[in-house]
């Protein structure tokens, strides 16, 4: 009985043992846990930046989101700290953020990767995968490489060239559109006139597919998926519990998302055959590279040609992933860049008269008021005009990058890993780079002033190795528009309509921006 009694009470004293053996292990690893994230925070709390910290949303709370009230807390929080500062996305994750261009030169000059999420959290970009997946604008390292060495042939000057016919075109029902509501003396809402123009045009190019979106409006199915995933994705990103994916899908937004990008897939699924089988169609001049002497090549028949070093071509997802990517970066960006750039003409008319003298004088004895290629290198004004817009209104007022090895900014080692966000907006507005940089001077980018720039000032398309792909495309598309409409128009501010700023992943106006449109008399 002794032994037995002995034997048990061993047992006992091995499982307390081991028990508390265990919670001194757990107990140990929790203090090494917070211990070290101190010490990590400790980095982060002695950069410039807010003082106060949320347990659940770090500084995410004090940012009134993508509102006016958003823009007075940026512009505020860079000209208390004109350099760089730190803040909170959450209670785990300090981005840090940069307003100046001999720290912004730093990030866009090194080959730092998009950001990446860790543990549970994924990061802004990763909340796109679902829809445009590893393509150019969210892949990284080598995969990217590949890519980007691919899709360059598609921006080549020569396949950009027919382009321009498409604008044209896409461009007259544009002009159409607005001259209805002229004649009606009603204003039109621009973004809305004007994206269905950009998305036609993008469908052709990408897809040489002609819709009739511009006549069908806002209700066509896919323009609506696309402009909500765009929205959703916004929405996601201030909301951190939707930053861990699992819980997202249970949201009604993620679920929303997830059933918004099977549609759009399916849809560039069928445009994406339809060019397979053209090419089929078509394989002897494919072959023989005559294929672009008889036919606009579409961005989608370059993707499906190409091959890398090795011989191989891309896969059909690969392919969806790039198309998808066109779209999404092709259209909403130069929507908002075509838009405020309407919106900065018709707000500060002397500047509009100088780009309607410009044009009248491009356009003076023709007889047609199609924009040509080289027209382009003629239009020095208007283009000063789109690039002071382009500042103002910076259409991409934020990217990321995540650092690979421990960076100095000012004295502050920040460690490897961490997501830094390179302020566009701020930076186009930094007063310690810019003089009077709320006022619209398009002279900013004309003759001298020009060549006294820091290259790192003045980056709506990024710099460096990833760089807007699209920025020629972009650059005719907007010449083009800008020029034909105050051409035909004179364009003033709807006095009963306010705008209001709204920069979400690109720069939006929350309620629109309506605007009264005169023929001109020539
Ligand atoms: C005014 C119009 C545009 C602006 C302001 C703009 C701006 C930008 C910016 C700032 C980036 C860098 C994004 C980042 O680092 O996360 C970017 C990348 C990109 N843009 Fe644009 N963009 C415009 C139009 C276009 C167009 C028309 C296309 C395609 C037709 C396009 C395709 C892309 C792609 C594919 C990337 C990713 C490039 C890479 O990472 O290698 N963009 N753009």
């Amino acid at each position: 009985m002794e032994g037995l009694a002995t034997d048990a009470d061993n047992v006992s004293l091995l499982k307390s043992t081991l028990v508390a053996a265990l919670v001194v292990g757990i107990l140990y690893r929790i203090i090494r846990a917070v211990q070290k994230f101190r010490a990590y925070a400790k980095i982060f709390h002695d950069c410039p930046g807010e003082t106060e910290y949320h347990w659940l949303y770090g500084t995410l709370h004090l940012y009134p989101g993508p509102n006016e009230g958003g823009i007075k807390y940026d512009t505020n929080s860079m000209e208390i700290r004109p350099r760089f500062s730190r803040f909170w996305a959450g209670p785990f994750v300090p981005i840090i953020l940069l307003y100046h261009p001999d720290l912004i030169r730093i990030m866009l000059k090194s080959s730092a990767p998009k950001p990446r999420g860790s543990g549970l959290l994924v990061s802004v970009y990763e909340m796109g995968l679902g829809w445009l997946g590893e393509g150019l604008l969210i892949s990284n390292g080598a995969k990217w490489a590949r890519s980007r060495r691919l899709l360059t042939p598609a921006f080549h000057f020569d396949i950009l060239r027919p382009y321009v016919d498409i604008k044209n075109r896409a461009g007259d029902i544009l002009l159409n559109k607005i001259q209805r509501s002229a004649e009606k003396g009603e204003s039109f809402e621009v973004f809305s006139c004007v994206s269905l123009c950009l998305f036609d045009i993008l469908l052709q190019c990408a897809f040489s597919h002609t819709s009739n979106c511009q006549t069908v409006g806002e209700s066509d199915p896919y323009v609506q998926a696309v402009n909500e995933l765009v929205r959703l994705w916004s929405i996601r990103s201030l909301k951190p519990w939707m930053h861990v994916d699992f819980i997202f899908k249970l949201t009604s937004t993620g679920r929303k998302w997830y059933r918004l990008c099977d549609f759009v897939h399916s849809i560039s699924e069928d445009l994406i055959e339809k060019r397979r089988k053209f090419l089929e169609a078509n394989r002897e001049e494919v072959e023989k590279g005559l294929l672009h002497k008889k036919h606009t090549l579409s961005f989608v028949d370059i993707l499906l040609t190409a091959k890398d070093e090795d011989g191989n071509g891309m896969t059909p997802l690969e392919i969806r992933n790039e198309a998808d990517t066109f779209l999404f970066e092709g259209f909403d960006t130069t929507t908002s860049a075509l838009s405020w750039t309407l919106y900065s003409l018709a707000r500060w008319p002397e500047h509009q008269v100088r780009v309607q003298e410009e044009v009248d004088s491009l356009l003076a004895g023709r007889d047609t008021d199609y924009i040509l290629w080289d027209d382009f290198t003629q239009l020095p004004y208007t283009t000063a005009c789109i690039k002071e817009a382009l500042r103002n209104y910076s259409t991409v007022p934020f990217i990321e990058r995540m650092l690979t090895e421990p960076t100095e900014f000012d004295g502050h080692v920040i460690p490897a890993g961490t997501h830094v966000a390179i302020q566009l907006w701020c930076l186009h507005h930094n007063p310690t780079v810019w003089d009077r940089p709320h006022d619209y001077i398009p002279d900013r980018f004309l003759g001298d002033n020009l060549l006294k720039m820091d290259p790192f000032q003045f980056v709506p398309f990024s710099a460096g190795p990833r760089n807007c792909i699209g920025q020629n495309f972009a650059m005719h598309e907007l010449k083009l528009l800008v020029a034909r409409i105050c051409h035909r128009f004179s364009l003033k501010l709807d006095p009963d309509h306010e705008v209001l700023r709204s920069p979400q992943a690109t720069f939006k106006a929350e309620k629109g921006i309506k605007l009264i449109a005169s023929p001109r008399s020539q």
